[in-house]
């Protein structure tokens, strides 16, 4: 068989494979800002031909305000109780993919509500990484500081430990692009018959 030959046989192979097929629950991203969750989450439910939802833009067209205005106006305490209910309404509405925002995951009660109706995926990615991934924005309102990097890093310290109590946990690195990512996902996933069926 020639190179090409084999190449094509192998692609081939590839698609009758076991493929993702029916959603059973939510996959709930989460993890630090500038992990990928929206990224990633958007990229994965493409590939299951699910829904995509993403609690920080569904509490910006809700508000019809940006989350640094919402944080200026309302505080960060009412952005945390207006993401809570979305979180709940976006569970009890949709089977999909859900990318959630950088703080969710640390309330003991979405994290409850999370694990009712779905499964969380831990997207960790090293500090320097994230830094890197948000350092050019500015639509990250608990970064506006004098030391946006160390804050990062005390975030980044405090919450490991909370997002450690997610389901399945991806590395998001540097060197690998967002569909690699998704095939990390998926492979995580296919380990959960409960959560995601798979085709021959
Ligand atoms: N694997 C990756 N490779 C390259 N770029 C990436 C990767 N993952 C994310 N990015 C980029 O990093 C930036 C931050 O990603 P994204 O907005 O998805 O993070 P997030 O986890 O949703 O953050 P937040 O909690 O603030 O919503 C985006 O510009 C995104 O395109
Ligand atoms: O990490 C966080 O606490 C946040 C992350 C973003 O996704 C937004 O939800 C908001 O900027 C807060
Ligand atoms: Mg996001």
């Amino acid at each position: 068989m020639s190179e090409i030959e084999h190449n094509a046989a192998a692609e081939a192979g590839k698609k009758t494979g076991p493929r993702p097929g029916r959603l059973k629950k939510t996959v709930v991203m989460v993890g630090m800002m500038g992990a990928g969750k929206t990224a990633v989450g958007r990229a994965l439910a493409a590939r299951l031909r699910a829904p995509f939802l993403d609690s920080d833009h569904e509490i910006e067209a809700a508000a019809n305000m940006t989350i640094p205005e919402i944080f200026a106006r309302d505080g960060e305490a009412f952005f945390r109780k207006k993401e809570s209910q979305v979180i709940a309404r976006l569970l009890a509405e949709a089977r999909g993919v859900l990318s959630t925002g950088g703080g969710a995951f640390l309330s003991e009660a979405n994290r409850d509500m999370i694990s009712d109706r779905g499964v969380s995926v831990w997207l960790n990615a090293d500090l320097d990484v994230l830094w890197n991934r948000v350092r050019h924005r500015d639509h990250r309102p608990l970064l506006k500081t004098a030391d946006p990097y160390e804050t990062l890093k005390e975030l980044y310290e405090a919450r490991v430990p909370l997002y450690a109590r997610a389901d399945l946990v991806v590395r998001s690195d540097a060197q690998t692009p967002v569909e690699g990512v998704v095939d990390r996902v998926l492979a995580a996933l296919a380990t959960r018959p409960d959560v995601l069926e798979m085709e021959e």
